[in-house]
């Protein structure tokens, strides 16, 4: 594991800062005491403490503006300019700011925060939480590159990462940020499936999501395609194409594409609003 010796504070304790957070620690890039996070909100600064333990976690901002390396501002979009305004001539040169709320741009935080401030914009996904994140991120005009590389090093340690230019930002929110809960849909629909048919719940989740990890960990590392590898499951006059016909038949594909064009669109507007 790199050495990694700055501090993170995360403005918002909420579940992608506790996904982060947790993620960080257990890949053994920081220990807790390089952490700390405020929230108002006493249910999320409990969930944040128990998901890392002896971590600090503060009922205001000030002491993550005070002590922090990397502010992770990690609030929910609509509460953005609030945030913004109240931190914004506390933020100092010696601080990187890191966004990950939907749809907000550099440019409307570059606004908000004292000129030049170094940002990047980040936009990762809850299965950083054990290590199979996907991320990414784009720098802002003034973010150096060995931000960048903190960065890259920070999500790198929970899953993959990869930086584009900002204009992919939303439509990276539609698929891997919103993403995991398409998924998940997936996975329910294809256990109450196996349980339809006779199995037993605990077996049919256990075994749907298996298949799902499977299947992609398939697509991740043999460098055939989706279409390839789907060949390769379905014989001839056999059960799996009865099962893609079923799909076709509901545009179950489709739903999915759906899904990420509905998430990617609804991202473009929290950035315009
Ligand atoms: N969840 C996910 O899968 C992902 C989320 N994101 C982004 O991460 C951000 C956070 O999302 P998520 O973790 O799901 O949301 P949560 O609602 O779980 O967390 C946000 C937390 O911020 C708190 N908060 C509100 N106002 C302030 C304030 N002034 N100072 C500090 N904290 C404050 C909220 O408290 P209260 O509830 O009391 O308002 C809440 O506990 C969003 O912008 C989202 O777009 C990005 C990728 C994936
Ligand atoms: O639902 C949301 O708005 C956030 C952004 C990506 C995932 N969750």
């Amino acid at each position: 594991m790199p050495e990694f010796t700055k501090s993170v504070g995360f403005i918002g304790a909420g579940r992608m800062a506790t996904a982060l957070a947790r993620g960080c620690v257990e890949s053994g890039l920081m220990t807790v005491g390089q952490l700390i996070s405020a929230d108002p909100s006493l249910d999320a600064r409990h969930a944040f403490a128990d998901q890392v333990a002896g971590v600090a976690v503060f009922d205001t901002n000030e002491p993550i503006l005070a002590r922090a390396d990397i502010i992770v501002l990690a609030i929910k979009p609509q509460v953005m300019p609030d945030v913004l305004a109240d931190i914004g001539n506390q933020v100092t040169e010696q601080q990187l700011v890191v966004s990950i709320a939907a749809g907000v741009t550099l440019k409307k935080l570059a606004k908000a925060l004292p000129t030049d401030s170094r940002l990047i914009r980040v936009m990762p996904n809850t299965p950083c939480l054990v290590g199979e994140g996907a991320s990414c991120f784009s720098r802002g005009s003034s973010a150096t590159d060995e931000d960048a590389e903190d960065i890259r090093l920070v999500l790198e340690s929970v899953g993959r990462v990869f930086e584009v230019a900002e204009n992919q930002l939303d439509a990276v929110t539609g698929l891997s940020g919103s993403g995991p809960a398409f998924v998940y849909k997936m996975i329910e629909a294809l256990a109450q499936g196996g349980t339809q048919m006779g199995l037993p719940e605990e077996l049919a989740l256990e075994l749907a999501s298996q298949t799902a990890k499977g299947a992609a960990q398939m697509v991740l590392t043999t460098g055939l395609s989706p279409a390839a590898l789907r060949e390769q499951v379905t014989s001839p006059g056999g059960t799996t194409v009865a099962g893609l016909e079923a799909l076709a038949k509901l545009e179950g594909a489709e739903a999915f594409r759906e899904a990420v064009v509905a998430a990617t669109k609804r991202s473009q507007e929290l950035g315009e609003s």
